[in-house]
């Protein structure tokens, strides 16, 4: 990541407030127009809408979003429901990611939840579907270091 300190309440109650907050201001996020759905304790959903400017070709959308996509639901799934560390930081370390099927002038919608929780790191699994016809288009793991 890089959740900034700087436009963050470090007081709230838990990591899934810390992406509540942060989701909506980090620039490179909202650049991407990626929203948060769900967030519930160790795993979140996100939406990526359709946008001409994500596409590689024609309406194929670019597989570095699907990643990048991948990469902020590993982030949020890692911070969901844990509590707040003493230093408002994280950074995702590995990520893995297979792509399943095109993404035709569609939404996507991650699905990701983490599998395990260490005393900094977590592993994260995520699944990437179309947001019209929920196909499977991509799967990831990723692991993240909080704090
Ligand atoms: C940190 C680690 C993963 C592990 O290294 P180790 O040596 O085992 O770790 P060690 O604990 O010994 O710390 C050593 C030094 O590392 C730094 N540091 C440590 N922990 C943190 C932390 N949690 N956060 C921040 N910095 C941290 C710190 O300077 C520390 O020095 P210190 O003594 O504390 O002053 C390292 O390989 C690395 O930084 N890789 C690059 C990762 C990277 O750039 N990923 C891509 C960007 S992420 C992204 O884009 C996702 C995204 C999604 C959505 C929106 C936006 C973004």
């Amino acid at each position: 990541m890089t959740v900034s300190p700087d436009h963050l309440d470090a007081a709230v109650a838990d990591g899934s407030e810390i992406m509540k907050q942060f989701v909506p201001a980090s620039p490179f996020v909202a650049l991407l127009g990626v929203q948060l759905e769900e967030i519930t304790d160790g795993a979140a959903t996100l939406l990526v809408p359709y946008r001409p400017e994500l596409t590689t070709v024609g309406t194929m959308m670019h597989g570095g979003l699907i990643a990048a996509a991948a990469d902020i639901g590993v982030m949020v799934a890692a911070w969901a429901g844990r509590p707040v560390p003493d230093k408002l930081r994280g950074v995702t370390a590995s990520l893995s990611l297979n792509f399943i099927a095109p993404l035709m002038e569609d939404g996507l919608r991650v699905r990701a939840h983490r599998l395990s929780t260490g005393r900094r790191t977590s592993h994260v699994r995520c699944e990437m579907y179309s947001e019209s016809g929920d196909a499977l288009v991509a799967s990831a793991t990723g692991t993240y270091q909080v704090g």
